[in-house]
């Protein structure tokens, strides 16, 4: 079963260079002058600086070409895959099409296999997720994600074709529950970077990734998800990464939040478009889910991170 990568950005590049490793892989750019500079100097300076293209790894521009592999994995943005898939739908229909983002899209409170299905009904898909850095992938460093697949013959062939010599992929049949853990994390994180970076300590860090995974299981529960999803690489796991490092382009963002920094707007910040879309699927399911509303309203600029703080102190006492 041949590969290809659609979307270079720092993810995708990350996971072509490890299946490079395997054999044969195609990254697609929808930049021809991108994908020219890739060929010419083996590196995506742009998005991956400094970490080296194999020689089984093959580039275009041409996205009729890329999507003669069996297995395409979409390693765009979430609020860029509709798009995407709408744009090119005839050369991705009869493919095999694996999501690799993290959110919720804003107008629909959809995640990726929702999105996937509306837009190529039929459509055999699956998701990867987890926790990991694009550096990390792509200098080698071990690294565990989570395969998540609804029919279970494919999620096991998807499995053993994506495993690479440091990239080891666990499967699962629940693509809600990790769906949601990837996406929801990215929120926690960017509350917990406000956190930091307003010197608010790494006491009060602990009690937002805890509540804030609390708030987590209980939306995913609700949409269907198993509990013990969220406790695994997709949930927890990609919880703790995100929310401790500074490698997070969502935790960055925080920091720049709550150290009232500017923050370079055309990075991609999975977290914020999520954020509201959690607010409004709180509401529209009358579920409290107050961390990431509060980090909604602080992206927005409605609140200061001080104020957010208190205003989450202050809530009614309850049990845990
Ligand atoms: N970076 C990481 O460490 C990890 C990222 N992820 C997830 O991967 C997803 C992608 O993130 P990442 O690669 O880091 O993001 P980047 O910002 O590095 O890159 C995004 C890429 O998507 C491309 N793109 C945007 N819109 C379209 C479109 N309509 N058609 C085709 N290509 C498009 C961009 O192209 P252009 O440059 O032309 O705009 C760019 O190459 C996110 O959901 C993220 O959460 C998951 C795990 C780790
Ligand atoms: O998803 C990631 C780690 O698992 C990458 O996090 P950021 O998108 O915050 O950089």
């Amino acid at each position: 079963m041949s590969v290809a990568v659609l979307g270079s950005g720092a993810f995708g590049t990350a996971l072509a260079i490890s299946l490079a490793g395997k054999g044969p892989v195609t990254l697609w750019s929808r930049s021809p002058e991108q994908a020219r500079q890739m060929q010419e100097t083996r590196e995506n300076q742009q998005r991956l600086p400094g970490l080296p293209l194999p020689e089984a790894l093959s580039v275009t521009d041409d996205l009729d070409q890329a999507s003669q592999s069996d297995t395409l994995l979409l390693a765009v943005p979430m609020q860029k895959l509709r798009g995407m898939m709408s744009d090119h739908a005839a050369a991705l229909r009869g493919r095999v099409l694996v999501a690799c983002c993290k959110g919720i899209e804003m107008n629909s409170g959809l995640g990726p296999m929702a999105v996937m299905a509306e837009t190529l009904p039929g459509t055999r898909t699956a998701l990867l997720t987890g926790p990991s850095f694009a550096q990390d992938i792509a200098r080698g460093l071990p690294t565990a994600l989570t395969l998540a697949c609804a029919e279970a013959d494919l999620g096991r062939d998807l499995q053993a074709q994506l495993t690479t010599a440091n990239l080891r992929l666990y499967r699962t049949t629940d693509t809600i529950g990790a769906e949601l853990g990837g996406a929801l994390k990215n929120v926690i994180a960017i509350g917990c970077g406000a956190c930091i970076g307003a010197g608010m300590g790494d006491s009060a860090r602990a009690a937002l990734l805890t509540r804030g995974f609390a708030e987590m299981q209980r939306l995913a529960v609700l949409k269907g998800a198993r509990p013990e999803t969220l406790m695994g690489l997709s949930g927890l796991g990609d919880l703790m990464l995100t929310c401790s490092s500074d490698l997070s382009r969502n935790y960055r963002f925080g920091l720049a939040l709550g150290r009232q920094e500017p923050f370079d707007r055309s990075t991609t910040v999975e977290g914020v478009a999520t954020a509201h879309a959690v607010a409004q699927l709180a509401r529209d399911n009358r579920i409290e889910m107050p961390i990431s509303t509060t980090v909604a309203q602080l992206s927005n600029g409605d609140y200061s991170v001080a104020e957010a703080m208190r205003s989450l102190l202050n809530r009614p006492l309850k049990e845990e």
